[in-house]
């Protein structure tokens, strides 16, 4: 048997640099990838991926209240069977981590979401495809290939449309729906507003939309022309579907259940009471998110509201967690606090953006690598070990300071 395992990634960087003189073309430090990031993005991508709502309040917060809780180690414990795998929806996973739901992937790289993808099938982690791809539904199913892989809806308001897309979502093998809460319109940005900067009012980022049969019949029917000759009038006209339109409300949930016999997770919860909605609706989990500060500036740090969710309904539903998860540590405290699996978004994106599939690929080796190691030397074996008796909340004044 090999003894290959997520921490071996340590041994090859050394090996590499040592032996043949080969470097990480991404950056292991996660404070610097951002940085990184910025001077191989061009301005207004890297804004987009980076930015914030408002003055980044919430971005800030959710940094902070990781930095609020620290490890407490223990010794000479065996590792023997270390394991990271879990189990969410009845299927078994290879580690925690999940590639959480990002748009536009195209406007970072070539490889888009096709790549990005593939990258996930090959290290093992679940891709998360949202409604606001560069790529349509089927092109990201090929690439993903045995790959396990779960839908994000970002939910129209003509359900001729929103049942379209749960058919080829379905039939192109997503698992999972993930329908963001959030989102329903975008919040004030300043780094894109300053550069009036909206990818989507071109066509970038509505391809499911451009490529589902139904959308198309129904805008070519009212415009009287195709989609191909008014893009600007079709990228309104799908935007007001999916993202400028008022919110859906509990009730509405009904059609989506009538609709995808999958589990059904929500994500964008951050109250204690909608978690109970969700539950009460009948939804399988939720994401405890809060689109990792782009959304409510202002709103409290995800990670502050994790243990109040998990205690209210975390043995009935599957609590997933996302917004600031930069480290393996950090996914070692969302774990112990009470989520069952972590969702990373910007740093990927980053990977992605400064050398592509190679890119995306380091970051996940990375993250898992570091989750591995970290696990080992504070003595927890299993994620199951992980839990609260191995995290304290300390505060110091200078957690601030020290803030990535
Ligand atoms: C560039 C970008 C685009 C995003 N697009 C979507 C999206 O289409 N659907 C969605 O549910 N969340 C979207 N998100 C939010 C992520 O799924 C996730 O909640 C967030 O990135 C987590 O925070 P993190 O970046 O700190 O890991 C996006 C995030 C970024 C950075
Ligand atoms: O930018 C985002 O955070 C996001 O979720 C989004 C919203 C609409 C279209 C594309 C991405």
């Amino acid at each position: 048997m090999s003894d290959e395992n997520f921490g071996s990634y340590q041994s090859e960087i050394y090996g590499k640099g040592a032996l043949m003189g080969i470097l990480p073309s991404v950056t292991t430090d996660p404070r610097l990838l951002e940085e990184q990031a910025r001077k191989a993005l061009g301005e207004r991508s890297f804004n987009y991926v980076a930015g914030g709502a408002g003055e980044k309040a919430t971005m800030d917060s959710n940094r902070l209240a990781f930095r609020q809780w620290k490890l407490i180690p223990r010794m000479l414990r065996s590792m023997d069977g270390q394991d990271v795998s879990v189990e969410l929806f009845g299927q078994k996973y290879d580690s925690p981590l999940i590639m959480a739901p990002v748009g536009v992937q195209g406007i970072f790289h070539e490889d888009k979401e096709t790549g990005l993808a593939q990258v996930c099938e090959e290290v093992g982690v679940p891709y998360i495809m949202s409604t606001a791809a560069t790529s349509t539904i089927e092109e990201v199913a090929t690439a993903s290939g045995d790959g396990k892989r779960w839908y994000q809806l970002y939910w129209p308001q003509d359900n001729d449309i929103t049942l379209s897309l749960l058919k080829r979502a379905k039939a192109s093998g997503f698992s999972v729906l993930v329908v963001t809460l959030d989102t329903w319109s975008l919040a004030w940005r300043p780094a894109d507003l300053d550069n009036a900067y909206v990818p989507f009012l071109k066509g970038v980022g509505c391809q499911v939309g451009f490529s589902d049969p139904v959308f198309r019949e129904k805008f070519e029917k009212e415009a009287g022309c195709t989609i191909e000759e008014d893009i600007v009038g079709a990228s309104r006209a799908w935007l007001g579907q999916v993202a400028a339109s008022g919110p859906h409300t509990w009730e509405e949930l009904a059609f989506l259940w009538k609709h995808w016999d999958g589990p059904i997770v929500l994500k964008g919860i951050q109250h204690v009471e909608d978690a109970k909605m969700a539950l009460k609706y009948g939804c399988n989990g939720v994401v405890v998110s809060n689109h990792g500060g782009r959304q409510l500036d202002g709103a409290i740090g995800s990670l502050d509201v994790l243990p109040e969710i998990v205690d209210a309904v975390g043995d009935q539903m599957t609590v997933l967690f996302d917004s600031g998860v930069r480290t393996g540590v950090d996914i070692i405290k969302a774990l112990a606090l009470g989520a069952k699996a972590v969702l990373v978004g910007r740093p990927v994106i980053y990977g992605l953006g400064i050398d592509g599939r190679n890119g995306a690929k380091q970051v996940f080796k990375g993250l898992l690598a570091d989750l591995w190691q970290s696990m080992g030397l504070a003595g927890i074996r299993t994620v199951a070990e992980c839990d609260r008796t191995v995290i304290r909340r300390v505060q110091h004044a200078g957690d601030v300071k020290a803030m990535m």
